[in-house]
This record gives C-alpha cells, structure tokens and sequence, in this order.
C-alpha cells in the first residue's frame, strides 16, 4: 500500500507516550502531519523533539501510544518503508574522501528497487545536485566543502531516495543569513514541487514562522500549542505592554487596544505622563513565558486560547 498517496496522514500519532528509566519524557502527544504539509516542531533543550522524531523514524522504541507513518507503525517498518523517508541528522561527518557526485550516485542505488511509476527512485543526480544549488561543487572532495555547502549536501543525501517524508534536525544550525534564507527556499520548493511531507526541528522561531505551515510546541512532554503561524501570532501577540511613569512612579500595562489606552492615560493626567513607550509581544516572548511556565511546573495545560489555535 502507498499510504502516503491515498489520503493516510504523513505522520499520525495518539497518546505517544515515552518514558526513560523512571523519567517520563512525552506524556501523551498527538502530532499529525498531512500530505506534503511542513511542520515546525519547536521546544527547549530536552523537551523530547529529538525523541519524538527517532520514534516516528523507527529508531527508538516508544513505551506506549499509537503510531503511524505513512501508515505503518515504526516498529513494524520493513526496507520498503523505510525507504520512503528521508533523514537528515544533526551532523554528518562521513565519507570526507568521497567526491560529491560518487557518493550521491552510491547513496542513490540503494533506493532503486523501491521506486513507483508516480515516485521514481532514487532522485537522479544531477538534478539533485542542481535542486541544492551544488551542480558546481559535484566533483569535489567532501572534505573540501564549506559549512553552508556540507550541509546541503546533508541534504540531498536526505533526498537521494525521494522520500515521502522529511525529517530535519535542526537544519541550519551554523548557517549564515545568506545560507539560511537559501536554504528555507530549498525546503518550500521541495513541499511544492515534490509534495514531500516535512518535519523539522528547530530552537528559531523565526525560521519556525517562515518555513511551516504548521508550527507545533513540545514543552513539558506535551504539545502546548499547534496551528499556523498567522494563528499562532494573532492568537499570541494579542496584548501590548504600555510602559509609563507618573508620579516618579513606573507602571507596566498589560492591554488589548494599545492607543486607545494612551488617550485614556493623556485624557486622565496629561503631563504627568512620562517616558511612555510601547511594545508590543511577539510570539518569541510569548514562547519563552508559556515554556518557563511548563517548565516550573506553574502550568500544566495548555492555555484556552492555545489549545483552539490546535483546532
Ligand atoms: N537514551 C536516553 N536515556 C535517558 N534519557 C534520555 C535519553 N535520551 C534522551 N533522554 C532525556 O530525555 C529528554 C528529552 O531529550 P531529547 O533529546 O528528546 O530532547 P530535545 O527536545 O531533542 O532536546 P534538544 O533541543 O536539546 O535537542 C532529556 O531530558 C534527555 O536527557
């Protein structure tokens, strides 16, 4: 069965539960990534992304919950299935002697008996090299290749079999702006292009918001928010901090309607009013207060206006 080609989600899991020795790491996570979607899996050290993601890619055992990629439970999944992901790993650092193009064509055969009429496998090399703009570094040294340009070639490893589904571990740890910016066109053309389901980790949130069309939270062992970036930002850069003195005192106002609430101060006690500013909170804020929040313990659900964002 292609799961992937007959409306199965990418990735479905319910209750993923995952405990190390007496440490429970994942207290139940429902993660769902469709078709050719890109989600962007955020959360702080140790939150379990990096868990959750060998999970789904059969290379750690869950302790219990259901799981399901491209319909097959990860640790059922046979060479065929397996096949039909892609990995691209926090750092690869083999295969220094090999030359760019040998490896990709190494790499490549062993995906040739998996491919379909629809798919075709493995990904032909010279088109590959040109999807991550290394056409001009294909017979050089690995050894030789910049950061920027390792790490692509990180990448189309990851794609040399055509994969259906995605995984990036933080991918771009250690690019300039310049490499990054190429970088998420890269991963937005491969959703496009090839209807790749995407599932990336990251600590930036702004590459977060740039790159997915869903961006997902892990803190606490749990997914504390989920939805698309635009939802997430207006669901979560609501209120403005109105910032004054008055009275040699300092005041800090939490508040909906920002200029609203100026005039109301300057109509109140006009020239007693000082140093005001303004600021309003970016999702980047609000992040770090719901993990602190997770964190210490003082919150254990996710907050109301959160988990409709997940709807
Ligand atoms: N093999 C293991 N045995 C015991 N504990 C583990 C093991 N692997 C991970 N952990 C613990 O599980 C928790 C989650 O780790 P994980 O690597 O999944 O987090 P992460 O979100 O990927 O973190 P980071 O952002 O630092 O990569 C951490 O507390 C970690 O110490």
């Amino acid at each position: 069965m292609n799961a992937g080609e007959n409306g199965t989600p990418a990735i479905a899991t319910r209750d993923l539960r995952m405990r190390y020795g007496t440490v429970d790491v994942l207290h139940g996570v429902d993660l769902h990534v469709g078709q050719g979607e890109v989600v962007a899996l955020l959360g702080p050290n140790g939150a379990g992304k990096t868990t959750t993601i060998e999970i789904l890619e059969g290379f750690r055992r869950r302790s219990s919950g259901d799981v399901r990629v491209l319909g097959v439970d990860p640790d059922d999944g046979d060479e065929a299935w397996r096949a039909r992901l892609g990995i691209v790993l926090q750092s690869w650092r083999d295969h220094g002697r090999w030359r760019v193009r040998e490896l990709l064509d190494h790499l490549g055969r062993y995906y040739a008996p998996y491919g379909t009429p629809q798919r075709p496998r493995p990904y032909d090399t010279d088109e590959l090299l040109e999807l991550v703009a290394l056409s001009d570094r294909a017979d050089a040294v690995i050894a030789t290749l910049s950061g920027g340009q390792r790490r692509r070639l990180d990448v189309a490893i990851g794609l040399a079999g055509r994969p259906d589904v995605l995984f990036l571990d933080e991918p771009t740890v250690g690019f300039d702006p310049q490499a990054r910016r190429e970088f998420h066109e890269l991963v937005r053309r491969l959703a496009g292009l090839e209807a790749t389901s995407i599932l990336l980790t990251t600590h930036d949130l702004d590459e977060a918001e740039r790159l997915a069309d869903r961006i997902v939270i892990l803190a606490g062992g749990r997914i504390v928010a989920d939805g698309s970036p635009a939802a997430l930002t207006e669901q979560l850069s609501g209120k403005a901090e109105v910032r004054y003195s008055k009275d040699g005192e300092r005041h800090v106002d939490a508040v909906e309607d920002a200029t609203g609430h100026v005039r109301e101060l300057f109509a109140k006690y006009g020239e007693n009013i000082h140093d005001l500013e303004i600021r309003r909170s970016n999702v980047e804020d609000v992040y770090m207060t719901l993990v602190q929040e997770f964190e210490s313990g003082r919150r254990t659900e996710a907050p109301s206006e959160l988990a409709e964002v997940a709807r």
